[in-house]
């Protein structure tokens, strides 16, 4: 058998096809949706992820604006800016693309984001929201897994997923959105014993954990729903954490990497910013 890939990146076009009308309605109205993003420092990743987060932003029609900050910058400072942001009438997002430097204190500076205005879902009030199931921003690429998984057609609930991979932004919060749509959830992460006898018993896999190859086509139940959320980079070539070529041969379904689950976290992003100008706005749904 060989696995349908699932492809992000064009799930992404779709997507943002529509979003892109509903921001022209929202023009239309003089309410032109803006998010702003702090990028400390020069890490050439988080400088290419802020420049495909601009583009994106351009192509449908939402305004950007990058705050470039030097590495030095301190916290007050940071948190002035995020202060002013809370402020402006024309931002209704905010994101400070992380890993900060080490000496600012990155709960301190997701904590002073305005939960409104929280389009990467990383604030405390965000995160609990999305726990209890209530009303919120979800965190990008989380939701943009469980969008990819819909879309591939097959059902949720009741599946054996298994996440490899615990941190807040990615490991965590898909879990949680996991269980939510009803699938038995085990996390795994780096003192997990045994992974790969956990892994062949999963109906859907979640590779988060930036460890190209972790996946390997032993470790995968025929059929299985495989997502690769890795993204690093190895002899200048972008690799997730799945062993694509051999994984195919068994999985039912595989994202790509690129091209995978990349493309919706941007377009998550996309989809908050434009709800919370309209939420700000109060512009009915
Ligand atoms: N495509 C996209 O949109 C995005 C991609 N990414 C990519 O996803 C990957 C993960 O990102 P992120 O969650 O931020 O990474 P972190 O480094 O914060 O977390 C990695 C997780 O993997 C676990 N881990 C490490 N080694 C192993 C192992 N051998 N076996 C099992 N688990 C292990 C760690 O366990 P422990 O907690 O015990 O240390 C940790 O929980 C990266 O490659 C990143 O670039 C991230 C965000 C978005
Ligand atoms: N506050 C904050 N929010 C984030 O959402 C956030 C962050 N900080 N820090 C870093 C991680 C990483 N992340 C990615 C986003 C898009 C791709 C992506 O689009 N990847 C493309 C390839 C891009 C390329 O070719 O370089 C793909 O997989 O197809 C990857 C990774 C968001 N993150």
């Amino acid at each position: 058998m060989t696995a349908t890939i699932i492809k992000g990146k064009e799930v992404a076009v779709e997507i943002r096809a529509a979003l892109k009308e509903e921001v022209q309605q929202l023009r239309d109205q003089q309410i032109i949706p803006g998010l702003s993003v702090i990028l400390v420092g020069e890490n050439p990743a988080s400088q290419s992820y802020v420049k495909a987060k601009a583009r994106a932003c351009e192509e449908i029609g939402v305004a950007s604006e990058v705050l470039k900050r030097e590495v030095s910058i301190t916290q007050e400072e940071l948190l002035a800016d995020i202060q002013a942001l809370n402020e402006n009438p024309n931002v209704h997002g905010i994101l400070v693309q992380l890993p900060l430097p080490k000496h600012i204190d990155e709960k301190a500076v997701l904590n002073a984001i305005d939960p409104k205005k929280d389009v990467d879902g990383f604030h405390p009030i965000s995160v609990g929201n999305m726990v209890i199931g209530d009303e919120c921003y979800l965190p990008c690429t989380p939701h943009g897994i469980i969008e990819l998984i819909k879309r591939s057609g097959e059902t949720i609930e009741g599946k054996h997923a298994v996440v490899v991979g615990r941190s807040n932004i990615v490991g965590k919060p898909v879990a949680m959105l996991l269980l939510q749509e009803h699938a038995t959830v085990t996390i795994a992460h780096s003192r997990t014993k045994n992974l790969s006898v956990l892994l062949k018993e999963a109906d859907i896999i979640v590779a988060a954990v930036g460890k190209p190859r972790l996946v390997t086509a032993e470790d995968v139940k025929e059929g299985a729903i495989v997502i690769d959320v890795g993204n690093t980079s190895e002899n200048g070539k972008l690799v997730g954490d799945v062993d694509f070529d051999s994984v195919k041969e068994v999985a039912g379904y595989l994202t790509p990497v690129p091209g995978g689950v990349g493309p919706m976290t941007i377009t998550m992003l996309l989809k908050n910013t434009v709800e919370a100008a309209k939420v700000i706005h109060h512009v009915s749904k």
